[in-house]
């Protein structure tokens, strides 16, 4: 195993989980929105609006590109999006565990709600959300590990991954 990839829709916590599983797990975390932002010197919104959706897929493949060079072993946080983009399936599946998180419509929107830096939630949050999961279905079920997070603590969907056979068996053949 080389990198631990999480992916899985907005709200559904990647970002907050991949800081306490790189802890737990003794590395390092790197979030794709982060290093994209980092990178381009501007926040997501503004990438949105001045580049477009399709500006904002470009620059996280190439993002995503570099980061998985990295030697280090890292916890990588990705976008909800990154999956739209059948080249990026290809890189996260290189290169190393990919870990899918899921929620519940209703809690995604309660996760997500008073955020302004999802600009693909801009408007009725839960309109958006039920849409943008509809049109996404399916496409986080590559990932071998798969966990439900609803009415989990965030410790607990750590633990979950950590115990996950598909888990195990990717550190073991390490
Ligand atoms: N298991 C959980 N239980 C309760 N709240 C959570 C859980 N996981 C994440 N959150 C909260 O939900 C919000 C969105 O989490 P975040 O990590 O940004 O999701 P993502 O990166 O998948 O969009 C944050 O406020 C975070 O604290
Ligand atoms: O689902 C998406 O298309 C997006 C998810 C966001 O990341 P989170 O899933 O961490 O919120 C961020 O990459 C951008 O706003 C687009
Ligand atoms: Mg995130």
């Amino acid at each position: 195993m080389k990198h631990v990839i999480l992916i899985g829709f907005m709200g559904t916590g990647k970002t907050t989980v991949g800081e306490a599983l790189a802890r737990q797990l003794g590395c390092t975390q790197a979030d794709l929105d982060d290093c994209i932002v980092e990178q381009a010197g501007r926040s997501i919104p503004d990438l949105f609006e001045t580049e477009g959706e399709a500006g904002f897929r470009l620059r996280e493949t190439q993002v995503l590109r570099d980061m998985v060079q990295r030697v280090e072993h890292q916890v990588i946080t990705t976008g909800g999006g990154v999956v739209t983009q059948p080249r990026n399936i290809e890189i996260m599946q290189e290169s190393g565990i990919v870990v899918a998180l899921f929620a519940r419509p209703e809690t995604i929107v309660e996760r997500v709600s008073g955020d302004a830096n999802r600009p693909l939630l801009a408007g009725d949050v839960e309109t958006r959300v039920r849409k943008l999961l509809h049109e996404r279905d399916g496409l986080y079920d590559f990932a071998p590990v798969r966990i439900q997070t609803d009415g989990k603590t965030v410790q607990e969907v750590v633990d979950a991954i950590i115990e996950h056979p598909a888990f195990v068996t990717a550190c073991l053949c390490d």
